[in-house]
């Protein structure tokens, strides 16, 4: 199909009738892979005496021969987009590539085996989108399966060869660029279990489109705090050249920790929706080992937060638990038949820390541009230093139970008031209690249509008392148990000294000697009678 790139510089309605006839009996004829290798031949022929150049633009870049290495052509993608609004209004065949909301025009580009003519600085030039077939790397079988690989063919005169290689190709990429950003939806992904890696055009992340509503308006939390949160990520943002000054990679990590319901995930949706970035929601358990976890990470983009959730929980990554797998290893190195049966486990070997460390601040890290990491976490003082500390999660934020302030975003978003007689009820019960403001949240939210904003506040209140209550309850079953423990600790210790007094009484009775007193025995006559014995 290279041909057809050249035919809509070549012109002549004949010479585009006979090489469509061509090629339709190609195609009618000859097989995907047999068709590939006529191609490829007529083109080496052609170019002998074209006066034409061909740039090829594949969809998928790296290794070609490893397709579990490979990642989309971020020039494929930036063609394509360029070239969207002229393939509506010049191509035949289309196909829709992205279908937005009904507000929006669908994002058309040009069909397999079409082309489309450019003109830029008053040089023509010509793209057509093609494609050809390769064998998969399988296992060997007697119908191998062929896969596909499409590709942007620019067809140019060679007297333009320094103007296209010096300003078309960077005009393209850069406009490209510009209109994704302009029209592009976000987009939530999440990545895909390795198994259906394997396949050509199998992607690594599955994408929906990034809906979440959270902002730093709808967030409940103090307004000095959100300020700081705001200043920091816009700092980032907008901090290209600045990292480039120190020497740093353009990636900033988050730590956000507190209990369940307090805002963790609302936050990085309104982090992202503030920024206007895609994120990546890496769910750890399903990633096998390191390696994959690196080609998840080259298969990212810029503009993007990748989130690791509830981190403590994901991996084995925290120091107790790190701890106790060294122990465990120890003893595999004194039982090595203990370890050849759980050999199976072991080959099944997850991501460790160093892999994760490596993720976040090693080479491969820095590619690809800016790019926000967020872990989450419900158990801060689980976790291992070396992956918390500055320079790996450079900001750690706590997201805590509901205050006051917290509560007036709450009332004010979903109730739409911003003072009511019973915020002062309300403030000093928040003060006393620890509630989250995910319990606020739905208390505040009217279950139905005759309830109004002083019912619901009434039923916050009732719910702050009873949350109280419990917590009372809580602590005074916590501090009689504490007492027990206590009271029975003591008690053993008396029956201890008891015992140790009666076989010294012993030892005098049989042996006529003293034996010398033990320290724990010493230590308590002098509490008890001010003298040594
Ligand atoms: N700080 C907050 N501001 C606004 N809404 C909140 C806040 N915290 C919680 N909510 C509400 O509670 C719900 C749960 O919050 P979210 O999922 O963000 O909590 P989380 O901290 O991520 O919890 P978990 O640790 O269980 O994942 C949200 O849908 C949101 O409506
Ligand atoms: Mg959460």
């Amino acid at each position: 199909m290279t041909m057809m790139g050249g035919i809509w510089s070549l012109g002549g309605s004949l010479q585009i009738a006979t090489i469509v006839f061509l090629w339709k009996i190609l195609e009618i004829y000859f097989p995907g892979h047999l068709r590939s290798s006529i191609i490829s031949y007529s083109m080496k022929l052609a170019s002998l005496v074209s006066p034409y150049i061909y740039i090829r633009f594949p969809e998928f870049i790296g290794d070609s021969e490893e397709y579990m290495g490979v990642k989309r052509s971020d020039a494929y993608a930036a063609i394509e987009t360029y070239l969207s609004g002229k393939s509506s209004r010049e191509a035949k065949y289309l196909k829709a590539v992205d279908v937005k909301d009904s507000s929006q025009p669908v994002q058309l580009s040009m069909d397999e085996n079409e082309g489309v003519t450019d003109e830029f600085e008053g040089v023509k030039l010509s793209w057509a989108v093609n494609k050809e077939y390769t064998r998969t790397q399988q296992s060997f079988s007697f119908y191998p399966q062929m896969d596909e690989k499409r590709y942007y063919q620019l067809t140019f005169h060679k007297s333009h060869r320094d103007f296209v290689n010096g300003t078309y190709i960077n005009h393209v990429i850069q406009k490209g660029k510009a209109i994704t950003v302009s029209n592009r939806q976000r987009k939530l992904y999440t990545n895909n279990p390795s198994q259906s890696w394997e396949r050509y055009r199998a992607r690594k992340w599955s994408h929906a489109t990034f809906e979440h509503p959270a902002t730093f308006d709808t967030l409940a939390m103090e307004s000095k705090k959100k300020l700081e949160i705001v200043n920091d990520l816009e700092k980032f943002s907008k901090g290209k050249d600045y990292y480039k000054k120190i020497g740093k990679a353009w990636k900033r990590g988050y730590l956000l920790y507190g209990p369940p319901g307090t805002g963790k995930s609302s936050m990085i949706a309104a982090m992202a929706n503030h920024l206007e970035y895609d994120i990546y929601d890496l769910e750890l358990t399903t990633v096998m080992n390191n390696t994959e976890l690196r080609k998840l990470l080259i298969e990212t983009t810029g503009k993007s937060i990748i989130v690791i959730e509830d981190i403590d929980c994901s991996l084995d990554l925290t120091g107790q638990r790190k701890n106790e797998k060294k122990k465990a290893k120890d003893e595999e190195v004194k039982d090595p038949i203990s370890k050849m049966t759980k050999g199976e486990e072991d080959s099944n070997s997850k991501v460790t820390l160093s892999g994760l460390l490596n993720f976040i601040d090693g080479l491969w890290s820095a590619i690809g541009g800016e790019r926000i990491i967020v872990f989450t976490t419900n158990y801060v003082e689980k976790l291992d230093a070396a992956l918390i500390r500055r320079g790996r999660m450079d900001k750690h934020i706590e997201l805590s139970y509901c205050g006051f302030e917290a509560f007036k975003v709450l009332a004010k978003n979903y109730l739409d008031v911003d003072s009511h007689p019973l915020f002062a009820t309300i403030g000093h019960l928040l003060e006393e209690t620890n509630i989250t403001p995910a319990d606020v949240a739905e208390n505040l939210m009217p279950k139905s249509l005759n309830e109004d904003a002083e019912a619901c506040l009434k039923k916050l209140i009732e719910a702050i008392k009873t949350a109280k209550e419990e917590a009372t309850k809580k602590a005074e079953e916590e501090a009689r148990l504490k007492a027990e423990k206590e009271e029975k600790e003591k008690l053993e210790a008396t029956q201890e000294d008891v015992k140790i007094d009666k076989s010294l009484a012993k030892d005098v009775k049989e042996n006529g000697v003293e034996v010398v007193k033990d320290d724990k025995t010493l230590a308590n006559e002098v509490k008890e009678n001010g003298v040594t014995a």
